[in-house]
This record gives C-alpha cells, structure tokens and sequence, in this order.
C-alpha cells in the first residue's frame, strides 16, 4: 500500500478482513472510502486478485469515477474493474446479457428528457393537454405504478409483442392507463429502459436464468458497497443475489447520514445486516481526519439531539483550529452579502475560492447568495437547476451520436430539423403515420418515402447521407472523435456558431471533453453503445469542474461525499433547514441528519447564517431549531440570540412539533397507497394535503380526482 499517511487500526482491519461479510459503520471524515480504495488496492496487490472480479458499487457516478482514479494510483493497473452505481452496473449486466429477454445490446437508457418527449408523442396522439396532467407529475405517476401498484409491469415490457402493447395502449380510455401503456409501447418500440427497469429486469434475468446469475455470482468474487446507509430494497434483493456464490460482502456506512429516505432508502438494512449475515464482522471508526475540534463539537451535540440512532462521538484528529460562527442577519440580503464579503477576506488571507462551499436546503435559497456574489465580484459556480446533460445543446449534440448509430426515433426526432431543415411538425406527422402503418421507425419511414413530394424543398436528404456516411465506421474509432464529427457534417455546431450563444457552444465543448476524458479513464476500450448507455445515467455532479477557482454553490444533497475548507451553511431558518414539508418526527430526524451531513463537509470553517424578516407567507422567520440544538460553548455568535427573540421561536417550534405529532397520528397512508372507500370503493393515493388534512385520491371507478378527509375512515386495499 502506497498512499500516505498510514492507516490506523480500524482501517486496517476493514482493509485485511477480506472473507465473509464484514460491516463497518463509519462516522463522517474518518476515511471510509479511503479504506474502500485501500481494501480494493489489497485485493488486486497483495492478494492477488483480478480487479475484473471485484465490485465496488459507490452511490453517484461521480464517486466512482474519483474512485476508479485513485484505484488506479494505488494499483498502478488501468483495468480497475467494476466500479460504478448499481443502476450503471446494471447497464453493464444488461449490455451482456439483455439478449435473455429479447433485447438488443443496443438498447437505451433513457432519461427524464426522454420519456418526456414520449409523452409528448403520447399526448399529441391522444389529444392529453398539460392542463391534465403535466409531464413531471405523469413521469412520477408512472414510477409510482412501476415501483409500488404495478411492480409485474415489466413482464408485459419484456414479454409483450410490440402490436399487443400497442393494443393496450388503443384501448385504455382513462388518462393513466393510456398514458402508461402509451410509455409502456414507446419503450419497446426502441428498446428504452428507465432507471426504475434498470434493476427489475436485471434481476429478472438472474431469477429465471440461473446460469447467468451463476457466471455473474461466480465473477464478483469480492463485492462491496459503499454509502449503504442509502440502499433500497431492490438494491439489497440485487445484491444479495449476487453474493450467492463466494459469499464475500463488504458494507460501509453512516446511519446518522441517511438522507434519501425520501427516495425509498432504509437505514434498517445497515443496522440489521448484522442480524441477517451469519458470522458477520463489524468494524467501528470514529476517529475523523477531515474536521477540526470546533466543527466536530458543533456537529456532534446537533446529532446527539437524534433519537433514533447508534450513539457514536466523532473524535477529532487535527490538531489545528478554526472558527464555528453562528451568524444572525438582518435581511437576507445583509445575510448574503456578509457571505460575499467572508469569501472575499478568506481569499485575501489565502484560501483559495475553490476551497469554499455555500450550501443550502433548498435550491431557491441559491439566489440572494449568488447575487451578493456576483456584486462583490467573487467567483461561483452553481451546481443545481437544469443539470449539464440536461441542457438543450447537450442533448442535442448526445442525440446526434445516438442518431447515426442507432436511428431511433427518439433521436430522430430530437435532431430532424435542429439545424432547421425544412422538417417541421407536418412533415414529421406525415412520417409518424407512415411509420405506424409500416411498424417501421422514422427514419425507414424516411428512407422510403423520401422522394415524396412532401419532402421537396426539405433538407431530408442530407440527413440520410448524414446518417450512411457514419454506418459502420465507429468500429475502432474513439467516441470523442465520431462525435465532433458529426457535429460538425450535420450542420449543429454551424448552427451555434451562428446563434453566437457563448455558453452553449462552451457546454458543448465541456461535453466533448467529459468525452475525451471517459475515454482516457476507463481503462478499456470505450465503444459508442458503451459510451451511450452509460451517459444518461449522469447526473449534474459528474460534471462539476473542480479545477476552477471557484466558490462552489450546491444544495446539501449534492455535497454528500465531499469536503471542502470553509463551508458556509445559509438559510437555516426553521421552514428551510428544517423543511416546511417536514411531517413526521422520523422526517424531522432525517432534517436533523441533513444539517449534520453539511457541518461535516467543512474541514476548517463553519459559518452557519440565517436572517430575520418574513416568510412569504407573512409570517415572522426564526432561526432553524438545529441552531439551538448546537452546544453554544462550540459557537461564536455574530450577535448573542436576543432572548425573548428566543422564547418566541422556541414557541413556533414546539407549536410546529404539535402539529406533527397530531399528523403522525393520523396520516395512515403514503402517496402511491391504494385503498378502498365505503362508497367510491378502491382507488390509489395520489397525493397527501396537508394543509386540508385530505388524500387526493384517484378511484378506479371515477374520471377525477376526489380529496378524502383525514377524518373518514378508508381501508387498506
Ligand atoms: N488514517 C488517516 N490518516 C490521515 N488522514 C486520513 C486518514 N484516513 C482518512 N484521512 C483523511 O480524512 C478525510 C476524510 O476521509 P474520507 O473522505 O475517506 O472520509 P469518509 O468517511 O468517506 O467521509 P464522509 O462519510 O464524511 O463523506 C480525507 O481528507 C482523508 O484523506
């Protein structure tokens, strides 16, 4: 083992216990990944090792592409294995193996952009209006009935011949079943997988075709996880499945940093592994590295207020000392602008901006900060609001590569007249309708139709010359290359050229440099499909630019996993930090759990701020209850809590604790729910109001919805 400094005993032992399953609970900053990485490098170097039979599943691709770097510091090796996310290992399984379930190996991973504009083909043809239902509600419609009402969809996904689906989706007359099925057929049409099939087929796969579950199970020799405090139920069924065979797990976790609850994660899998692994070994590390004495002080008498939870002190390490300020403003606007000016002083004393984080609850509390900023002309950069591959020229420029090599019609779609060529909306429904009478995509629709005089005076032609000019010349030929490429023959990067958008043309060439660089990092070699279906499963984190000397502005949630010098934690307003949305005293713990996760990002400052004033809604704003859950011996005070300032808040919380207890006691069902009515009958939860005490409830038997009073007794269906 190469990398300084040593590790202390705890590592140690999480590093050597190679066999069986071993379960380290871990505080915040006292080196988990690290031991992650050492463990992975003491397989490969000591033991001997393949990394190919090594799975390391970390929690965001950004993770693992930090991993697989220092994996390959310390191993020297560039192949680094399996190092991804379960939804990106699953890509992997399905790229080998989808042929089970009569999928291509080129099949789609889509994302939220994607199902949208097939919901769009969807609402056009049904004649659906926004008014109805618009696309965000309806992609959560369809994950609510993929993962809870309907789990058995994807049978009719995989099983299903294309022309039943579409029968299916003919015949359904209420808006959610036409919707559904209509995504459902849209899928098949191009072999498309969502985040929610990605897991479900692969262990699909596994269940009924156990000679390939076997050659996986025998090829992971060695798995471990990272972040497991976070993991959901289907993730645990894949996992389990695949240490079948050599039986070797490793997990590593945090159950006081639980922060997607909300998102189907449980901590009971980390805390009962234990019970549920014969023979398991757990290791404890508290000795943290990361902070000094002054942020663990802070952050550890917030989490001590936690009920639910292991008791476990962080210990500091560093012997250096730095300032935990708790800093009361005014006005927003004074609060921000004494955020720009902190950054400003901490720069001029040396710190580099880059080395400063101002993180937030909730994405609209970025604003008043970023403008304090840009007035005091410090340099940010915001990592939140529409994520980098979620930006037009990004997927557009993503739709070109899929177009020349897949010509799906998705992407078909996207780029047919972007730059304009004469494809407007006529002519693209001229092909729809040709195409479905020909059960053929777009673009064969346009192959053969294309000396139709619809198609004169269009610049059709070129894209299919586009398109032949491509087929079959990817074999060997680096992504990054096919991709400038064929930006530059359709005509797409003329086009930006012209419109003169700096920053889209800069996105674009961001884009074609995470290219460059997943290519020269992946070890293998990197094909288009390869390259395709893993970058849909990127997310705004992946593409944050370290480099630049920057203050970095992201929510809590986005911070998760990283460290920086000086954190500065804004808004925390009771309302903010915690949420408004904050309903049960479980939800108040993972609020709790939150601001624990952002005061343990900061190594040697911590600037906690809110400000005075009035909500939106009229009423006064108080300082966050976490403030006053901190021992105040560990805080300096911009201005000591004025105490009847104080009584007042502590009024507004307990009133706030009051009326959570009433709703935990009478909110019995969650969204997604189905239930049975005396009167309606049965019907799903599609929404919980808690300002009319009420379920919005869609009933099977009625067009719209009805809002049921907490007060009237419904069943479990
Ligand atoms: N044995 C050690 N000696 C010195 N420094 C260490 C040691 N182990 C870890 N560190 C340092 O402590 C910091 C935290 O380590 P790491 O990021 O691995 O922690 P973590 O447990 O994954 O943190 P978190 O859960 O809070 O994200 C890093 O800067 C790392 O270099």
């Amino acid at each position: 083992m190469s990398e300084e400094p040593q590790l202390n005993a705890a590592q140690l032992e999480a590093v050597t216990t190679t066999e069986g399953f071993v379960r380290v609970i871990a505080g915040a900053g006292t080196g988990k990944t690290r031991a992650l990485t050492h463990r992975f490098a003491y397989l490969v170097n000591d033991l001997g090792i393949l990394p190919g039979n090594i799975l390391c599943v970390t929690f965001s691709n950004k993770a693992a592409n930090e991993m697989r770097q220092r994996i390959r510091r310390v191993t020297g090796d560039n192949d680094t294995g399996y190092i991804c996310t379960f939804h990106s290992f699953c890509v992997s399984v399905l790229q080998e193996d989808s042929h089970a379930v009569g999928y291509p190996q080129s099949f789609l991973v889509l994302d939220n952009a994607d199902i949208d504009a097939m919901l769009q083909v969807i609402y056009d043809e049904r004649k659906i209006t926004l008014r109805e239902k618009t696309f965000s509600k309806a992609r959560d419609m369809i994950e609510i009935l993929k993962t809870i009402e309907r789990p058995d969809y994807y049978i009719d996904l995989i099983s299903l011949p294309l022309a039943e689906l579409k029968q299916k989706y003919l015949d359904a007359r209420k808006v959610d079943d036409i919707i559904f099925y209509g995504y459902l057929y849209q899928q098949k049409k191009c072999f498309g997988l969502d985040y929610n099939d990605l897991i479900i087929i692969t262990l699909h796969i596994f269940d009924h075709f156990p000679d390939i579950a076997l050659k996986w199970q025998q090829r992971l020799e060695y798995v471990m996880i990272d972040e497991f405090q976070d993991i959901d139920a289907l993730q645990i069924a894949l996992m389990e499945k695949l240490v079948e065979y050599h039986r070797n797990l490793f997990v590593v976790g945090d159950p006081d940093q639980t922060i997607y609850t909300w998102r189907g994660a449980d901590v009971r899998y980390l805390l009962d592994f234990a019970d549920a692994h014969e023979g398991c070994k757990t290791i404890l590390m508290t000795e943290n590295y990361r902070s000094t004495p002054e942020v663990l002080g802070v952050a550890n008498s917030l989490i001590e207020k936690n009920k639910q939870r292991i008791p476990k002190r962080l210990e500091a390490q560093r012997d250096v000392h730095g300032p935990t300020v708790w800093y009361h403003a005014k006005s927003p606007e004074e609060e921000a602008a004494w955020i720009a000016e902190g950054a400003q002083k901490l720069h001029e004393a040396g710190v580099a901006y880059r080395d400063m984080a101002v993180l937030y609850r909730a994405h609209y509390a970025s604003r008043a900060v970023e403008e304090a900023l840009m007035q005091a002309k410090v340099p940010y950069t915001l990592y939140s609001g529409v994520p980098f591959f979620g930006r037009r020229e990004v997927k557009d420029a993503l739709s070109y590569l899929r177009f020349v090599a897949y010509q799906d019609d998705l992407s078909f779609a996207r780029v047919a007249n972007v730059p304009k060529r004469n494809m407007g909306q006529r002519r693209m429904a001229f092909l729809r309708e040709w195409a479905d009478e020909h059960e053929c995509t777009l673009y064969e629709a346009l192959e053969q139709t294309i000396d139709d005089e619809i198609f004169k005076r269009t610049k059709a032609k070129q894209l299919l010359a586009l398109v032949e000019r491509f087929r079959g010349q990817f074999e060997g030929r680096a992504v990054s290359d096919v991709m400038a490429a064929v930006l530059n023959e359709s005509g797409y990067d003329r086009m930006l050229r012209t419109e003169g958008s700096q920053e889209r043309l800069d996105n674009v060439a961001e884009l074609k440099q995470s290219i460059y660089e997943f290519e020269t990092t992946c070890g293998e070699e990197v094909t288009l499909e390869h390259y395709l279906s893993h970058v849909a499963l990127l997310t705004n984190a992946d593409a944050m630019d370290g480099a630049a000397d920057k203050v970095k502005l992201m929510t809590i949630h986005a911070a998760k996993g990283l460290e920086f010098k000086h954190v500065f934690l804004c808004s925390m307003s009771e309302g903010v930090l915690p949420s408004k949305k904050t309903r049960t005293r479980e939800q108040m713990e993972e609020e709790r759990r939150l601001a624990f996760v952002a005061m343990t990002r900061a190594e040697d400052g911590l600037y906690l701020t809110e400000a005075e004033g009035f909500t939106h809604k009229g009423t006064p704003r108080y300082p966050s209850r976490f403030l006053l859950d901190i021992d105040p011996e560990c805080l300096m005070f911009s201005h000591k809590p004025d105490q009847t300032a104080l009584e007042a808040a502590r009024a507004a919380y307990a009133a706030n604790d009051q009326w959570i207890a009433g709703m935990s006691t009478d909110v019995r069902f969650r969204q997604g729910s189905r239930v049975r009515h005396a009167v309606f009958g049965e019907g799903i939860v599609e929404e919980i109001d808690m300002q009319k005490r009420a379920y919005i409830v869609r009933f099977d038997g009625l067009d719209t919805t009805r809002a049921i009073s907490f007060r009237v007794k419904l069943e479990k269906a």
